[in-house]
């Protein structure tokens, strides 16, 4: 997406043709700052320290490390430590088990001398690939806009809500759930976006609300429990989440707070869909709520809040007194029956294993 006039995505290979550049999404929305990784470690502190974050940028990351890793040693035993290590970095999100599959069953087959030069191309492809899946999201997607909006006035903006960020930060280019929303505005559609801030490391409020002020899009942060309230008053037409993870029956694993939303949106009779490419499918499990892993993160993240003050310094300070205790779950697990529908590359889909199946048959045979 364009920043500042300037084309970015969130992750790229550099003009020396084998480091790898990332925008450190830490540092936004006040600090725009680009990371070189010159290392597998390097890829994999990235992802744990959320530098890069969203399932399919973590996925895209990964190979990235993957060709970083072979670059520097291409024997078998380099190949399965960097995937594994790679693999440790986050539970959650599926894309990253996904992206380290795909490429050692791209690498191990080959003689060591063609490691790094495969592992960098097969990387570009799933970079790429993702590009073009979550501008096919987009399409599927704009059509749900399009028939919201041919019920508004002239000029009546079609009101989605979202949570966290599944905005093109959050992958390599145009996002998830919001390339509809980009594709819709870029066509002259009149929307805004409900921006849930989204507690505790408020990538909404950071990066989602950074993403759509760069595009001209309008959008409101809020707090993340205003959601609810907005629905019963008809000011949501549609909410459009992420997801990190999809089970084969349909249930959706997304940044913490989304089942709330879910549950709201039910209760209001408010359409509530999730965007997700392909390889955000587990078809290896059938029940979101007790298979997914939800990761834990540090109680730091809920304690401390970091900041840009008046006169232009970051700060950190704390917002729980010493000794209380914290809990931090990153994820929770929305069931199938609470989900209108999968805006997938292929489609708008029912949250079933039938729908997922039917779409994604060279996946679904997955053991
Ligand atoms: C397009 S996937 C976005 C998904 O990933 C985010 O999690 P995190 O920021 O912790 O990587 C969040 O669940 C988003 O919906």
């Amino acid at each position: 997406m364009k920043v500042d006039g300037r084309h970015f995505r969130s992750i790229w290979l550099e003009p020396d043709g084998w480091s790898v550049g990332a925008i450190d999404q830490r540092r936004l929305p006040h600090e725009f700052v680009v990371a070189r990784l010159t290392t597998a470690d390097e890829a994999g502190e990235a992802i744990s320290s959320m530098l890069v974050r969203g399932a399919p940028l973590i996925g895209a990351t990964a190979a990235y490390g993957m060709a970083l890793a072979m670059r520097a040693d291409a024997s078998d035993a380099a190949l399965d430590r960097a995937g594994k290590m790679l693999a440790a970095t986050r539970p959650t999100a599926i894309n990253l088990k996904w992206a380290i599959d795909e490429m050692q069953r791209a690498l191990a087959p080959l003689a060591a001398s063609a490691r790094a030069e495969a592992a960098y191309a097969r990387a570009r492809e799933i970079a790429d690939e993702d590009v073009e899946i979550n501008r096919d999201i987009g399409r599927h997607g704009l059509g749900l806009i399009e028939k919201i909006a041919a019920t508004k006035q002239p000029g009546e903006p079609v009101n989605v809500l979202t949570h966290c960020n599944a905005g093109w930060l959050a992958t390599v280019d145009w996002g998830t759930a919001t390339s509809p929303i980009y594709q819709a505005h870029d066509r002259g559609i009149p929307v805004h976006v409900w921006v849930d801030e989204t507690r505790p490391r408020n990538q909404g409020a950071s990066l989602t609300a950074w993403e759509l002020g760069h595009h001209g899009v309008p959008h409101t942060v809020i707090p993340d429990n205003t959601g609810g309230h907005l629905m019963q008053h008809r000011m949501v037409d549609l909410a459009i989440v992420g997801t990190d993870r999809v089970a084969a029956n349909g249930d959706v694993c997304n940044k913490i707070g989304t089942y709330l939303k879910a549950l709201a949106a039910h209760d209001n009779s408010v359409p509530f869909y999730v965007a997700l490419p392909s390889p955000t499918i587990d078809f290896r499990i059938d029940d979101g709520i007790r298979q997914i892993p939800i990761e834990q993160r540090a109680a730091a993240e809920v304690t401390h809040l970091t900041g840009r003050t008046a006169d232009g310094r970051i700060e950190t300070v704390c917002v729980v007194p010493e000794g209380s205790s914290v809990a931090n779950f990153g994820f929770d697990v929305t069931p199938a029956r609470l989900v209108t529908g999968l805006i997938t590359e292929r489609g708008v889909l029912n949250a079933s294993r039938a729908a997922l199946a039917s779409a994604f048959p060279e996946r679904s045979g997955v053991g």
